[in-house]
C-alpha cells in the first residue's frame, strides 16, 4: 500500500523546518508534525531568539556600550525594563513565525498540529487538541523534537521564583538578585544579560571553569569581563540544597556550607533529549540515558528508514548544526548527492557581554596533539573601530601551524565576535596560511581589519622569515 508522505517530520523546529523544506524542494511529498500552538521550536520560542533579542534589549536600556565613551551614566528604569524587554522579544518571535510558516507554504510542506508518537515503524499517530487522533504512514521518518531543560527532583520548580532556561523568559519584574547554577552556555549569556540589567548575579558552576571547550585564555578573559560586570562565579560548587524561606527568598545551601538568598533563582545545567511520548524504543531505536536519539555518521538511527537531527541527538545541540544535520539526514535518506555531510569546521558563537566565539583548534588542543603553533593577537583597544566604539577589551587571537603556516584556530571576544569568526572560519576552510591574512585588504576602518594585525602579530613570532625586523613587530 502506497505511504501518505514519502517524509514525515517530527519538530517544526530548526532542524524540522530545514529538513522538510529539503526534501519538498527536490519533489518529495512531506509533511511536519507540531505539537507547539507555532512552528520555530526552543530556536524561536524559548531559546536563541528570545535570548538573543533580550540581550541586545539589556544593551541598549542599561546604556552598556555608551557608559565609557560619553560618560554618561544610563538609570535603568525597572519597572519600564521588563515589558520593554519583553515586547522586543515577542516582535522577533512574531517576524520569524511569519517566516516559517511561509517557508513551508511555499514548498507546499503542510503542519499538522498535535503530539505525535510511533504506532508501528511506518505509522505514526497524531493526537490532536480537542479531536479524535489521526494516523499518518510515511516511507522515511525525520525525528526532529528537540530537548527540554534538565530538572533534577531536589529543585523546588513549582516555586514561581525558581526557573529553567524555558520559564525565565516569562519574568513579569526585574529582581535585585538572581543566583543561576550551571556555567554552561545558558548560565553565562543569562548572568552577563542580567548583571547588566543592574540584577546582583551569583553563578555557581561545578567544574573547576566556565566553558571548558574555549580555549583556556579567551575563557579567562570572559571570566575577568564577567567579575568586572559584577558577577560574582563560584566554581567548583554545587547546591546541596534549594528552597524557599519566607520573607528571605531563595535560599541556596552550597556543598562549601555558604548559605546564599536570592529573588531568583535559575537553574540552567544541562537538556535532555525530548522523546518520551515518541515510544521509538519499541521499534527498536536506541536512546542513551539523557533521553537524546543514537544515530550513525548518516543521522540515521537503527532502524534504517528514521532518521534524526538536531537538539534529539544531543551535543552539539545548537541551531545552526541542528539545521544542518537535518538537510545532511534528508539527502542521505533520498539519496541527493548534492550535500553529504555536516562540515568539520564549526564554530561556536557564546552571546554573553562580551560576546565570545571561536572555531578550529584551541591552544590545549594544539598541545594535546603535539602540534607546534604560532599564536598572533590584535587588541580592539589599537584597533581604529574598536577605538570608535569604544571596546577597549577585545581581541583578535589566531593559531597558526608553524610548519606549514596554516591557520589552525581562530578565537574571538569582544563586540561582533561571532560575525568576525567567520572570516576565520573562511580562512579555515580554504586551507589559507598567516600570508592569506597579510595579502588580504581590509576595509578600514573596521574590527575585521584586526586579523591583518594579529597575523603581522604572529609573523613576528615565526621567525625571520621576512627579514629582520627593526620594530617589534612588522606591522607598521
Ligand atoms: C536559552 C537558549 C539559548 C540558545 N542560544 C543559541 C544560540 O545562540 N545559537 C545556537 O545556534 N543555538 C542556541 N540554542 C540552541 C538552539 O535553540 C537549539 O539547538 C535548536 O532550537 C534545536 O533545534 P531542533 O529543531 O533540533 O529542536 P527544537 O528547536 O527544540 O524544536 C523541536 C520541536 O519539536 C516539537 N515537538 C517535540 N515533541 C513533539 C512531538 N512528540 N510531536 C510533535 N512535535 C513535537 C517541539 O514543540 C518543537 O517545536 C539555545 C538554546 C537555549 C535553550
Ligand atoms: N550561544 C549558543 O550557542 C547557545 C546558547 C545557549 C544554549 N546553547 C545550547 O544549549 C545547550 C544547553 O546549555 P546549558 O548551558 O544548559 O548546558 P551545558 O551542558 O552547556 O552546561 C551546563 C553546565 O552546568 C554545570 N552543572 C551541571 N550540574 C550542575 C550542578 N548541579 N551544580 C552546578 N553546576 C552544574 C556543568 O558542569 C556545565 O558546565 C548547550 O548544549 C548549548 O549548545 C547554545
Amino acid at each position: 500500500m502506497p505511504f501518505d508522505y514519502d517524509l514525515l517530520v517530527l519538530g517544526a523546529g530548526p532542524a524540522g523546518e530545514k529538513g522538510a523544506v529539503q526534501a519538498a524542494y527536490f519533489g518529495k511529498r512531506v509533511a511536519i508534525v507540531e505539537c507547539a500552538k507555532e512552528p520555530g521550536g526552543a530556536a524561536v520560542h524559548t531559546g536563541t531568539l528570545p535570548s538573543k533579542t533580550l540581550r541586545e534589549t539589556a544593551l541598549f536600556l542599561s546604556g552598556y556600550r555608551q557608559r565609557d565613551l560619553y560618560g554618561v551614566e544610563v538609570n535603568l528604569h525597572r519597572e519600564l525594563a521588563v515589558p520593554k524587554l519583553l515586547s522586543r522579544k515577542d516582535a522577533v518571535r512574531d517576524l520569524e513565525v511569519a517566516r516559517i510558516r511561509w517557508n513551508l507554504e511555499r514548498h507546499g510542506v503542510p503542519m499538522l498540529k498535535g503530539i505525535a508518537r510511533f504506532v508501528d515503524p511506518h505509522t505514526v499517530e497524531v493526537a490532536q487538541c480537542g479531536g479524535p487522533p489521526r494516523r499518518i504512514t510515511s516511507e522515511v521518518f525525520l525525528v526532529a523534537t528537540g530537548s527540554k531543560p534538565h530538572q533534577p527532583e531536589d529543585i523546588p520548580f513549582d516555586d514561581e521564583d525558581v526557573d529553567d532556561s524555558d520559564t525565565v523568559l516569562l519574568i513579569d519584574r526585574l529582581p535585585k538578585t538572581m543566583t543561576i547554577v550551571g556555567g554552561g552556555v545558558i548560565g553565562c549569556e543569562y548572568a552577563t544579560m542580567f548583571a547588566a540589567l543592574q540584577v546582583k548575579v551569583t553563578l555557581i558552576e561545578g567544574r573547576g571553569r566556565l566553558l571548558p571547550f574555549l580555549d583556556l585564555e579567551m575563557g579567562e578573559r570572559l571570566r575577568g569581563a564577567m567579575n568586572s560586570l559584577g558577577v560574582t562565579i563560584l566554581l567548583d560548587t554545587k547546591t546541596t540544597k534549594v528552597a524557599r524561606v519566607p520573607g528571605v527568598g531563595i535560599r541556596s545551601t552550597l556543598n562549601t556550607g555558604v548559605m546564599l538568598d536570592s529573588d531568583k533563582f535559575l537553574f540552567a545545567a544541562g537538556r535532555s533529549g525530548r522523546t518520551g511520548e515518541l515510544h521509538l524504543e519499541s521499534l527498536g531505536v536506541k536512546l542513551d540515558k539523557r533521553g537524546y536519539v543514537q544515530v550513525d555518521g548518516d543521522y540515521r538511527t537503527a532502524v534504517p528508514h528514521i532518521y534524526a537531527a538536531g537538539d534529539v541527538i544531543g551535543f552539539p545541540a545548537l541551531a545552526s548544526t541542528s539545521m544542518e544535520q537535518a538537510r545532511v539526514a534528508v539527502c542521505h535518506a533520498f539519496g541527493f548527492t548534492y550535500k553529504r555531510q555536516v562540515s568539520c569546521v564549526l564554530p561556536f558563537g557564546i552571546y554573553t557581554i562580551p560576546e565570545v566565539s571561536c572555531v578550529g583548534l584551541s591552544e590545549e588542543a594544539c598541545n594535546e596533539q603535539e602540534l607546534d603553533y604560532v599564536v598572533g593577537r590584535a587588541f580592539y583597544r589599537d584597533n581604529a573601530r574598536g577605538k570608535i566604539i569604544g571596546d577597549k577589551d577585545g581581541v583578535i587571537k589566531l593559531i597558526f601551524d608553524r610548519k606549514t603556516r596554516v591557520l589552525v584556530g581562530c578565537h574571538c571576544i569582544g563586540d561582533r565576535a561571532s560575525e568576525l569568526v567567520h572570516i576565520g572560519q573562511a580562512v579555515l576552510l580554504g586551507k589559507g596560511t598567516v600570508d592569506t591574512f597579510i595579502e588580504m585588504v581590509f576595509n578600514y576602518p573596521t574590527l575585521a581589519e584586526a586579523f591583518k594585525y594579529a597575523a603581522y602579530d604572529a609573523l613576528a613570532r615565526f621567525g625571520a622569515t621576512i627579514g629582520q625586523p627593526k620594530t617589534a613587530s612588522p606591522a607598521m
